[in-house]
């Protein structure tokens, strides 16, 4: 008799947990199920703490409002953002496995161009469990996925490639635009038309006639690797890391009630850890997964959270760029306590508030090694 079909243990099921910042009711949970009910959830609400968020029945999670971070962190908690979805960072901290997926509650489950649903968890874990090739670009993107690999000319010396801490992914429909861009292109979606090939060039024929064309902006199957000494601009919506790599440089900077700008956590972040990885000889890989992003936050509110921050990076961006970090930074916290001597010593004069960021970077990293005594990767810092 044929055995019983027993589904695959999902991979790294007890060695991944999920976060999610959420400010309400986790419906869209129902449409992950079948891809996330197997892990652990840290739900970091945000917000009125009296609030109650409904999470739909099956799901295992933690659940940690503002009243907890304030008991769990004491007076550290102010490094820890408040109205807004940096907040997140808090369950980066506080979980106990290796990696870490975090997703926004206005994500949902994408279709792939042959209009399959995509298990974004799945994409993110084969993404961080193959190396990286920051050091030299394969011109075929990932060489380690499936129909790939290294081109002609790819140093054999390199082809081992360097462990990947991150695993940033993209968005359909709602692209992660700032607000003036959001303000010019209202309609812009990153859609993908799925039609006859009639029906597309009569599209053609009358968009070309009649109306402006729609942007088909694509659906892009490539994994590839940010080249050693690039900056990027990281979304927090559709996001993986290695925890255990990486962690403590993956705090969203201080964002939200009394601070002056918003919607730079994740950006903040990236930069720092950037600058750790490839100190450390750490890779960062973007594209594939997709996720559906269903909601366009309001242009106006994210251009009076963003405004300062749009010209702030303009000198943000070649401070990164000049981190240079001495040889005894081996291990990523004091990779980190280093950029933030950086920040107060060159970014205190573009205003105050790089002051108080590099204070909650510290004590980010204090709260970090409290709350997690045992951990603290020393890794061989490779040659320059
Ligand atoms: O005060 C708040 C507001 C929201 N959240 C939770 O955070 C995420 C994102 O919220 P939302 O989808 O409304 O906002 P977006 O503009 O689409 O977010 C993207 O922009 C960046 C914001 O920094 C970020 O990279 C993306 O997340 C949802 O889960 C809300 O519930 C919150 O916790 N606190
Ligand atoms: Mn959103």
């Amino acid at each position: 008799m044929a055995g019983a079909t027993v589904s695959p243990t999902p991979l790294l099921k007890d060695e991944l947990d999920i976060v999610i910042p959420t400010i309400r009711n986790l419906d869209f949970l129902e449409m992950w199920r079948p891809f996330f009910q197997p892990y652990h959830l840290i739900i970091v609400q945000d917000g009125d703490p009296s609030k109650v968020i409904k999470v739909p029945e099956g799901f295992d999670y933690e659940l940690h409002n503002r009243n907890d971070i304030n008991r769990i962190l004491g007076p550290k908690a102010s490094c820890i953002s408040f109205k807004d979805s940096a907040c997140r960072c808090f369950g980066y901290m506080v979980s106990k496995k290796k990696y870490i997926y975090t997703i926004d509650d206005d994500c949902f489950v994408a279709k792939n161009p042959s209009g399959k649903d995509i298990n974004a968890l799945e994409q993110h874990i084969k993404n961080l469990l193959t190396p990286s090739t920051p050091f030299f670009f394969n011109t075929l993107y990932d060489p380690y996925r499936e129909g790939a690999d290294f081109v002609r000319g790819y140093p054999f010396s390199l082809r081992e490639g360097a462990p990947t801490a991150v695993s940033h992914g993209l968005w359909l429909n709602i692209p992660d635009y700032d607000a003036p861009t959001q303000l010019v292109k209202p309609l812009e979606r990153n859609t993908r038309y799925e039609r006859s090939f009639a029906y597309k060039n009569l599209c053609f024929l009358f968009t070309e006639l009649f109306i402006p064309k729609p942007l088909f902006v694509r659906y892009v199957d490539a994994v590839l690797t940010i080249p050693k000494g690039t900056l990027f601009p990281m979304c927090g919506m559709n996001l993986a890391f290695n925890r255990e790599l990486i962690g403590p440089a993956m705090y969203f900077g201080l964002m939200g009630d009394g601070q002056p700008i918003g919607r730079y956590d994740d950006m903040w972040a990236g930069w720092c850890m950037k600058v750790i990885c490839d100190h450390l000889g750490f890779g960062v890989k973007t594209g594939l997964p997709y996720i559906w992003h269903s909601k366009a936050s309001n242009p106006f509110v994210n251009l009076k959270k963003e405004y300062k921050g749009i010209y702030w990076q303009e000198e943000l961006i070649p401070f990164f760029q000049s981190v240079i970090l001495p040889k005894d930074c081996t291990t990523v916290q004091k990779c980190y306590v280093e950029i933030s001597k950086q920040v107060k010593a060159k970014l205190g004069k573009v205003d105050e508030y790089f002051n108080k960021l590099a204070d909650a970077m510290v004590t980010w990293i204090e709260a970090w090694d409290e709350q997690n005594p045992s951990e603290g990767v020393v890794a061989n810092v490779p040659a320059k």
